[in-house]
């Protein structure tokens, strides 16, 4: 499977943030997107996700066959740089309400403390509520529904820079397992992450997405060269 992006445009008043973006980005890679502050990588994954409207082009997902379709909402999976869980549940509430509305799709329900356990939540703070979880604790909360989802996307804004190391490291692992599946799209300022993490490299500038490959550089050649993307220079 596919994602594919089709000359994709949004602007907010006069300020064109996407400007006929294109990309295909495909299931079993792990996909950096960077893009310098303000270059549009939230408005990229909004866009995908619906949460805005788009102002032109088109995005779909297209199966091995090239049947094309329209994204479901339960196709994609998004994980915000900043978490929003409702924080007047505990977090034993919130994961309990997700697995019972999500029952039906779930392939394998394991019980809640199976799930604290495996994102390595606490005992004492299972029942806690969710506004008294620190930064990093709601991001698992929030990366864990994502994850029990299994959605064919999943759009990563930031979502590993609140993790303490241990954790990091352990998520970094997880992605990796899971991304024979899914289609991962990783947004992160930090580029040894990406350079770890991910199998291709996807620059936004100017509005638009541009593929930055490795070839045959070295770790540090291929570095100048996604700088050289990020500032918008040409490559020679
Ligand atoms: N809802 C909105 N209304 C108006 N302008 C917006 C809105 N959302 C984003 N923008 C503008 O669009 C541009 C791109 O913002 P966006 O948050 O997508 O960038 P980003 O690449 O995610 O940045 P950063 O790396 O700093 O998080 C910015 O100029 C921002 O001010």
């Amino acid at each position: 499977m596919k994602l594919v992006i089709r000359e994709l445009k949004k602007s907010f008043d006069k300020k064109e943030v996407l400007s006929g973006a294109s990309f295909s980005f495909e299931k079993g890679k792990i996909y950096g997107l960077l893009g310098r502050n303000g270059a549009g990588k939230t408005t990229f994954f909004n866009c995908i996700n619906e949460d805005m409207e788009i102002d032109g082009g088109e995005f779909f997902l297209e199966d091995e066959d090239g049947a094309a379709r329209k994204p479901a909402a339960e196709d994609i999976g998004y994980v915000l740089s900043t978490p929003v869980v409702p924080e007047f549940l505990t977090g034993r509430e919130f994961l309990k309400f997700f697995l019972d509305i999500n029952r039906k799709r779930i392939q394998e329900v394991k019980s809640e403390d199976e799930y604290f356990d495996f994102m390595d939540i606490d005992s004492e703070d299972r029942d806690r509520l969710l506004k008294d979880y620190s930064h990093g604790m709601k991001n698992k909360m929030q990366l864990l529904v994502n994850l029990i989802a299994d959605p064919a996307v999943l759009l990563l804004d930031e979502p590993l820079t609140s993790f303490d190391v241990v954790v990091a490291e352990e998520m970094k692992q997880l992605l990796r397992q899971i991304k024979k599946d899914h289609i991962i799209i990783f947004s992160t300022h930090i580029m040894e992450l990406a350079l770890d993490l991910c199998d291709e490299i996807a620059v936004l500038n100017g509005g638009v997405l541009e593929p930055v490959t490795k070839e045959n550089l070295s770790d540090r050649d291929f570095k100048d060269k996604i700088i050289q993307a990020l500032k918008g220079e040409e490559n020679d």
